[in-house]
């Protein structure tokens, strides 16, 4: 193919894809339609006289099917990209002396909110940039975040992006397994398409504004954020910097923060912060001048799903697991990711040997999303079949709940033994550092090992007849099994592998007053449910399996293993005039000790506000009294917090409480 029809073919396909993907299905994932679009930008820049007409790469979006048309005032833009520092390095070179906000770059929907005279008159999707759609009704009804009013006359457009978060996404997904959504993006732009909003009323989005204009005569102020904020939009995280150094560091910590946000982000703009100089630097043919996006690794990629295993985990749970051609995605090489359960997988329609769309963002376990374009398939595609047998033992499966989970309930069952007694030893629980799961699983098949109570046995005379392990690796691995002697209540517990028992469920048991393990599996259903958090289920299934238990934990006993509560594992004595008494209180950000500028762990500080007398909460709440915020807060914690009315307080406030009460 010579270089002209490269050219027509990815134009055609630039073409293609946009149109599939601003329908709403996409037929790729986005890294790899960039790749196809920066193939042809660079054959366009080395071979000028061959660039089509009309060019994709020159106009926005995609003739999308409009269901209420509406001209924008100005053209709803996409934005240059950058991958490199020194395209930093240029762009501030080109606007000398102009202060430039970094911000994350929202991966989420466009929208331009319209209001005249105060009052919210429209809200229109970017559409093909020159019109969009009108979805003022459903933006009322279903997104955070946009003010019914401001306080402003004449014409004020402010833009900024409509996300899904990403816990609104996952809840969704777990409420609806049999139709789950693709990703929180397409998401977003399903929820916008609605002809109803009561039909995606679960599906709650956020508004973040990243530009305003105003008409000649209302007076706002010349930064972008300053005039946001006055109007009382939450704004995107924005930060000034002074030049290109600086710009680059931010860029920096946004990506290393980005999987600590409850959004998806895909890089970082660089926009000139104030509101004259941006209108002033003008546009291109489809970008803005005065703005340039830094993109980041893509969280989402197609592969080909080569293999499906069933795996049998410590509950006697057997999950599908995908096996995959190895694809770089979130930062890592992803070979395995889940498939949840069968009816996941029938929901998808997955088929071995499909190319799936595989999603690694925040702190999730890599998942197969969903099969992107069936007509890629050739015919050899296989069925998913579940096992009706443990792939282990054998025995008979159950089935279990709406999405169909499958059993083995074969106690002796050897791949559970073998998970239960790697999740012993996990950091966790009693945290058996120096025996790795490779060698607890051939202990077990040895004999040696059957349950956490024989670790403590294990001599090194025993590991020294094995091959591969030498008097210097006995001596750790014995030493490492000695110090886990002092596991206590909490961490036992959550080494036991109780179903629906959480590390959560582990602390709150030790808070509440129990003193050991023993006293846990007597205390009985009724005096379970008693404690904060703990449900009928959660009480009904430790009852039982601490009740079968009993005589592991008399050998665990035996065997000098504390299952004590540990005082680290109890509330902290609070005095009755202490500052924080009383308030329920939610940390966010990163905070550090005012007087050394150290940096100091969440948990620590937490720690901290406890003896304080506050109760710490993870999430924003209405029962939540305040919130305290550290460096780098998150615009979607601070909405919520406002929506709530819960005071916020900065970290450097209750610091000064805390070094007066001396507790810091
Ligand atoms: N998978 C596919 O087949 C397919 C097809 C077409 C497009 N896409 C994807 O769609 C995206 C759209 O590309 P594009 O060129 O239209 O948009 P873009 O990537 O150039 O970005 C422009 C958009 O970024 C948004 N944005 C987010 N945060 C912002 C901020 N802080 N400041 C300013 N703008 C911000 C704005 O909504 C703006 O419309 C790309 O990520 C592309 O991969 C995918
Ligand atoms: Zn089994």
């Amino acid at each position: 193919m010579d270089v002209r029809e490269r050219i027509q073919a990815l134009a055609d396909q630039v073409v293609a894809l946009r149109d599939a993907y601003y329908r709403g299905s996409p037929s790729v994932a986005d890294a790899e339609y960039d790749a196809i679009e920066d193939e042809l930008r660079s054959l366009i820049a080395a071979n000028p006289e061959l660039a089509p007409d009309p060019n994709p790469l020159e106009q926005v979006g995609a003739p999308a099917v409009l269901h209420a048309p509406v001209r924008h005032s100005r053209p709803m833009l996409s934005l240059e990209k950058a991958t490199k520092a020194e395209q930093v390095a240029a762009f501030f070179d080109r606007f000398p002396g102009q202060p430039v906000v970094v911000m994350p770059k929202l991966d989420g929907l466009s929208l331009a909110i319209v209001f005249e005279d105060g009052r919210l008159a429209r809200a229109i999707t970017r559409g093909d940039g020159t019109t969009g759609d009108d979805v003022t009704e459903l933006v009322r009804a279903l997104v955070d975040g946009v003010p019914a009013r401001v306080d402003a006359p004449g014409r004020v457009e402010v833009r900024g992006e409509a996300m899904m978060l990403r816990s609104t996404f996952a809840a969704y997904n777990a409420a609806h397994a049999d139709k789950p959504l693709i990703n929180p993006r397409n998401a977003a732009a399903g929820t916008l398409r609605a002809k109803d909003p009561a039909t995606v009323a679960e599906r709650r989005l956020l508004f973040l504004a990243f530009e305003l204009s105003t008409d000649a005569e209302t007076d706002t102020a010349d930064d972008l954020e300053t005039g946001l904020v006055a109007l009382g939009f939450t704004v995107a995280d924005m930060r000034h910097c002074a030049d290109a150094e600086a710009a680059i560091a931010v860029i920096a910590e946004i990506e290393s923060r980005r999987n600590d946000l409850d959004y998806d982000l895909d890089g970082a703009v660089l926009r000139l912060a104030d509101r004259g100089a941006y209108a002033a630097a003008g546009t291109r043919s489809n970008s803005p001048r005065g703005a340039l996006a830094y993109k980041f690794a893509a969280e989402e990629k197609t592969t080909v799903l080569s293999d499906v295993v069933w795996d049998v985990g410590k509950t006697g749970k057997i999950a599908p697991v995908a096996w995959l051609e190895p694809v770089f995605v979130g930062g890592t090489t992803v070979t395995r990711a889940t498939l949840a359960n069968q009816e996941v997988i029938r929901a998808k329609g997955i088929r071995i040997g499909d190319t799936v769309l595989v999603r690694r963002a925040g702190d999730v376990i890599p998942f197969v999303a969903g099969v992107l374009d069936e007509s890629k398939r050739t015919g050899d595609e296989r069925e998913i079949v579940p096992p009706v047998t443990c792939p282990s033992c054998g025995q008979a499966l159950v089935e279990q709940g709406n999405s169909r989970e499958l059993f083995c309930t074969n106690v002796s069952c050897p791949a559970q033994t073998v998970r239960r007694l790697i999740h012993w030893a996990s950091r966790a629980a009693a945290d058996i550092e120096a025996v790795g799961g490779v060698w607890i699983e051939r202990l077990a098949e040895a004999g040696l090992l059957e349950r956490p109570s024989d670790f403590y046995r294990l001599t090194a005379e025993q590991l020294l007849e094995f091959d591969r392990i030498g008097e210097v690796s006995a001596a750790r691995m014995i030493e490492s099994i000695e110090a886990s002697r002092t596991v206590g209540l909490r961490r036992a517990l959550i080494g036991l592998a109780i179903p629906m028992a959480s590390e959560g469920t582990a602390a709150r048991l030790c808070r509440a007053g129990f003193g050991s393990l023993e006293e846990v599996a007597e205390a009985g259903e009724e005096r379970l449910v008693a404690v904060e958090d703990i449900g009928p289920k959660v009480a009904a299934s430790i009852t039982e399996h601490l009740g079968r238990l009993r005589p592991e934990l008399a050998r665990l006993r035996e065997a000098g293993v504390s299952l004590d509560v540990l005082e680290e594992d109890l509330p902290p004595v609070v005095s009755s005039d202490a500052p924080l008494a009383g308030k329920t209180v939610v940390i966010t950000g990163g905070i550090s000790d005012p007087r050394s500028g150290e940096k100091i762990p969440r948990p620590t500080f937490q720690r901290m506000c406890e003896k304080a007398g506050a109760t710490a909460s993870g999430s924003v709440s209405g029962s939540t009294d305040m919130l305290i915020t550290g460096t780098d807060v998150g615009a979607a914690k601070l909405t919520k917090a406002e929506k709530h009315g819960v005071e916020v307080v900065d970290q450097g406030v209750v610091w000064q409480m805390l070094i007066a009460a001396g507790l810091a």
